[in-house]
């Protein structure tokens, strides 16, 4: 990779959880009454065929690690986890009363913060609150978050009972240093001790999330942290570029200097000297920063084109609504967004008054949910294609003028009716989708919002 590349195009840009992106919501004019009718709609015409998704955020964690930029609240105080699910399961029993019928769950998704900081008494009654009201897909997929160092094997074999196939443990960096100026100190033997667990109990998909940027971080501590990994095999990888973003209220990112954090050339190598490592042993890259075996079912998604990009990253199945609950989360009915609140007194008050938490959205037009497909498809199959008839739309030709200096560069290639991003320029996919971003470019931000594309 050549040095200019990376500089020219290592900019702030958003890494397209969603498109609109959050900053560009137009909360004006969104309403509770919006997001009923769009979620019922899309209840409808998808329940039977596919199912639902659940996310659901978990926001505790006992200690607090400088470098996330999760949503959480930290506390070693156990006591608040009871009054938390009964938040959740009061927030379910709203949504269910709005459901013109049983919903079909196809997937859930434990996410946080830390789920693992719960009890499995209180996680069981979760899940059974949530699955009273419910049906279960015959194809479901049932997924956590755990911390390796509080999830126990009593919290793998509960969720395993209750449907649970996959895990993802949180992972960053092996190394000490780094663990000390994270604020996570991790031994490798306890990330050693609940993958095994894992695998003995039956989860068909575990993953490890590993971060590259971190402060301090050398190519040495990247290929202890990949060598280590790759010896307990996880089926998966998330393979993040650290999101330095520490102007966001209240994330945490500190205890370093902006110094210590690798920066462009040598960021970018980190990943490339892991990507490497991770090849060599058949893991592929699929998407913007995730990595699977063969035999995962990520990776079979990858292959037929049916790769999903959410608020949570990618996944291999997709259903048209997504149903965001707990503080902080995000549902997306396809046809509008909407986020809960994000502090935990807030969303508790809300629910006092019977009313679906929400406190700010999104109503796709037309043109955004053109440009949300095409943002899809070149995050989740690397290019994206049109016709007059289909995913057209007025502004198309000048995206593809600006795309021109791109394919100059060697990152894309312009066909008549596609573009398809290169070898070279899989790096840059986030820099691509930018182009596709009429909001933003119509509206350059005034403060820096977004982490840095590379
Ligand atoms: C498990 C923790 C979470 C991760 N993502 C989310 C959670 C709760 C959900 C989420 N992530 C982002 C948003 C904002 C929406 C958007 O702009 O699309 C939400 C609701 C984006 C985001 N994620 C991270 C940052 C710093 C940002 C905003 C700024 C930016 O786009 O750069 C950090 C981060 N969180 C997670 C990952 C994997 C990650 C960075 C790689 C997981
Ligand atoms: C859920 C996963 O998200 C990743 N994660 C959390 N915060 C950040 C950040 N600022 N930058 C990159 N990755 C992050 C961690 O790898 C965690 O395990
Ligand atoms: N909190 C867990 C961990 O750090 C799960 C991933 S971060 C949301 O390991
Ligand atoms: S990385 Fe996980 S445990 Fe650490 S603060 Fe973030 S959510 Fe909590």
């Amino acid at each position: 990779m050549t040095i200019s590349l990376i500089q020219k195009y290592n900019v702030p840009g958003p890494r397209y959880t969603s498109y609109p992106t959050v900053p560009y919501w137009e909360e004006e004019g969104f309403t509770n009454d919006i997001w009923k009718q769009t979620f019922i709609k899309s209840f409808q015409e998808s329940n039977q065929k596919e199912g639902i998704s659940l996310y659901i955020h978990l926001p505790f964690c006992e200690s607090l690690c400088t470098f996330c930029g999760c949503h959480k609240r930290i506390t070693k105080r156990h006591d608040v986890e009871h009054p938390y699910i009964e938040a959740v399961l009061k927030e379910w029993q709203l949504y269910c009363e709005l459901f013109p019928e049983k919903p079909i769950i196809k997937e859930i998704h434990l996410g946080g913060g830390t789920p693992t900081f719960f009890s499995t008494e209180n996680l069981t009654c979760l899940i059974n609150g949530i699955l009273s009201k419910a049906e279960i897909a015959s194809e479901h997929e049932f997924s956590f978050e755990g911390h390796p160092n509080n999830t126990t094997r009593d919290h793998l074999q509960t969720l395993f009972d209750l449907g649970f196939r996959r895990v993802s443990f949180g992972v960053q960096d092996y190394s000490e240093k780094v663990q000390k100026a994270i604020h996570r100190i991790q031994p490798f033997h306890n990330v050693a001790k609940v993958t095994f667990w894992a695998r003995e109990i039956g989860y068909t998909s575990i993953s490890h999330d590993l971060v590259f940027g971190l402060p301090f971080q050398g190519i040495e501590n990247i290929i202890d942290t990949i060598e280590k990994t790759k010896s307990l095999s996880p089926d998966r990888l998330a393979f993040y570029s650290y999101a330095h973003v520490p102007w966001i209220k209240g994330n945490g990112q500190r205890g370093f200097r902006d110094e210590d954090v690798p920066k462009d050339d040598e960021k970018r190598k980190l990943y490339e000297i892991g990507k490497n490592l991770l090849a060599k042993k058949g893991y592929h890259e699929i998407g913007m920063d995730h990595f699977a075996l063969k035999k995962d079912s990520m990776y079979t998604a990858f292959e037929e084109g049916n790769l999903h990009r959410n608020f949570m990253g990618y996944t291999a199945s997709k259903t048209q609504l997504m149903i965001g609950l707990g503080a902080s989360s995000i549902s997306d009915s396809w046809y509008s967004f909407a986020q809960n609140e994000k502090s935990i007194e807030d969303y508790y008050a809300r629910l006092e008054q019977n009313e679906l938490p929400v406190f700010k959205g999104h109503l796709l037009s037309e043109e955004d949910l053109i440009i949300r497909r095409h943002i899809l498809n070149i995050m989740c199959q690397f290019a994206t294609s049109w016709d007059e008839n289909d995913l057209y739309f007025q502004e198309l030709p000048k995206v593809i003028e600006e795309l021109r200096e791109m394919e100059n560069d060697g990152l894309l290639v312009i066909q008549d009716n596609a573009i398809i991003v290169t070898e070279k320029g899989k790096p840059f996919v986030r820099n691509i989708c930018m182009a596709f971003d009429l909001r933003l470019q119509r509206k350059a931000p005034q403060t820096q919002l977004f982490s840095m594309t590379v």
